[in-house]
C-alpha cells in the first residue's frame, strides 16, 4: 500500500494528507442550521453536518492531493451517529481515488489488536462471508503494548496490501515525557524506531515498508536524527500549520529523494475559511487555496 501513496503522491506533486477532523465550530452555521432544523439538536445532525462539510472539502481538494487523515476521535465524540458520518467520508473519499489514512492509534493485546487491524484496514469472516469494517487504507497504531500488539496489524497489511503508521516521536507539547526519556542512554523514541524498523522489514513494499512511523513536524532535530536511522520508512508528519510546525521544520523528515514523508494539516485546512477574506460559503474554496499554498510552502524545502 506505501507503494501505492508513493505513485499518487508523485502524480500529485503533493506530499500531504487533508485532515478531515470536523469540530462543531468548523462548521459553517447554515449547515448546522439546516440539520438542527431537519434532526433537531442530536447526534444525527452532528453527524450530517460533518459528513457534508468534509464532503465538500473532499470535493474542492482530491484532484491536488494522494490522501486525506481523518481524525475518529471527532466522530466517535458523536458515538453511533459520529462513526456512521466517519465511515461515510472514508468511502467517499476513497471513491474519489484518495488514500485514506485512519487516525486511530488503536493497539492493545494480540486478540484485540487483531480486532483493530480487521475493523480498520481488514476483512471480517461472517459465517463465511468476508465483510469489512471501515476499510480505510492506513491506521495509525499505538506501539506501547510491543510486538504482540504490533503484529496482528503487519499481518493484516500484508494480507490485505495495507499499511500502518507507528507512533514514534509525537508532536505534543509532552511528547517528550515518555518518548524522550533514556533507557541505556539511548532515548525511548530511537528505541520505538529500531523496532519499527524491525517490523518494517516484514512487510516491504519497494523501497519502503507498509510499517511507516509518526514523526511530529514540531521536533525537527529528532527527524532528522529518525530519517538517518530509518531510511526505508515513510513518515506521516502531523503538526504542520496550527501546531506551528514550518516547512523549514520538515525539510529533515525527507530522504534526498523528495520522497519519505506524508504531512498532515487538518485545522490549517479545513478551517481556513475563517480568514477575514473568506465568506463561510466559501469554506471549500478557502481549504483549496490552503492546499495549494501548502503545496507550494512545502516543495519550496524539498
Ligand atoms: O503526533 C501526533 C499524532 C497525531 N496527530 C493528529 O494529527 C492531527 C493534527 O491536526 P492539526 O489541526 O493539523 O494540528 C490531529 O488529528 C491530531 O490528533 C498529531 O497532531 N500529532
Amino acid at each position: 500500500m506505501i507503494a501505492k501513496l508513493i505513485e499518487k503522491i508523485k502524480q500529485t506533486n503533493a506530499p500531504i494528507c487533508v485532515g478531515l477532523d470536523p469540530l462543531i465550530s468548523h462548521i459553517p452555521d447554515y449547515i448546522l442550521e439546516e440539520k438542527i432544523k431537519k434532526y433537531g439538536k442530536s447526534t444525527k445532525a452532528i453527524g450530517e453536518a460533518f459528513f457534508e462539510f468534509n464532503k465538500e472539502i473532499i470535493d474542492k481538494t482530491y484532484d491536488l492531493i494522494p490522501s486525506v487523515k481523518p481524525q475518529i476521535a471527532m466522530y466517535e465524540e458523536f458515538g453511533i451517529e459520529g462513526m456512521i458520518a466517519y465511515q461515510k467520508s472514508v468511502e467517499y473519499a476513497k471513491e474519489k481515488g484518495l488514500l485514506v489514512i485512519g487516525d486511530a492509534k488503536r493497539g492493545d493485546i494480540g486478540s484485540t489488536s487483531l480486532a483493530y487491524a480487521k475493523a480498520h484496514i481488514g476483512v471480517s469472516d461472517i459465517l463465511g462471508e468476508k465483510i469489512v469494517g471501515f476499510n480505510t487504507d492506513f491506521v495509525t497504531v499505538n506501539p506501547y503494548l510491543g510486538t504482540d500488539g504490533v503484529k496482528p496489524f503487519i499481518d493484516v497489511c500484508n494480507s490485505e496490501d495495507k499499511g500502518i503508521f507507528v507512533l514514534v516521536k509525537t508532536s505534543n507539547p509532552s511528547s517528550g515525557e515518555f518518548q524522550d526519556q533514556l533507557i541505556d542512554g539511548i532515548p525511548l523514541y530511537e528505541l520505538v524506531a529500531k523496532k519499527t524498523c524491525e517490523w518494517g522489514a516484514m512487510s516491504m513494499d519497494g523501497n519502503y515498508s507498509n510499517v511507516g512511523a509518526v514523526v511530529g513536524a514540531t521536533y525537527p532535530k529528532m527527524s532528522a536524527i529518525l530519517r538517518e536511522k530509518m531510511p526505508n520508512t515513510f513518515f506521516l508528519v502531523p503538526g504542520y500549520g496550527a501546531q506551528g510546525g514550518t516547512a523549514e521544520d520538515l525539510k529533515p523528515c525527507f530522504n534526498k529523494d523528495g520522497l519519505g514523508a506524508v504531512v498532515n494539516s487538518s485545522r490549517g485546512i479545513i478551517a481556513a475559511y475563517k480568514q477575514e477574506k473568506y465568506s463561510v460559503m466559501e469554506f471549500g474554496d478557502a481549504a483549496r487555496a490552503a492546499v495549494k499554498d501548502m503545496i507550494v510552502d512545502i516543495n519550496r524545502v524539498l
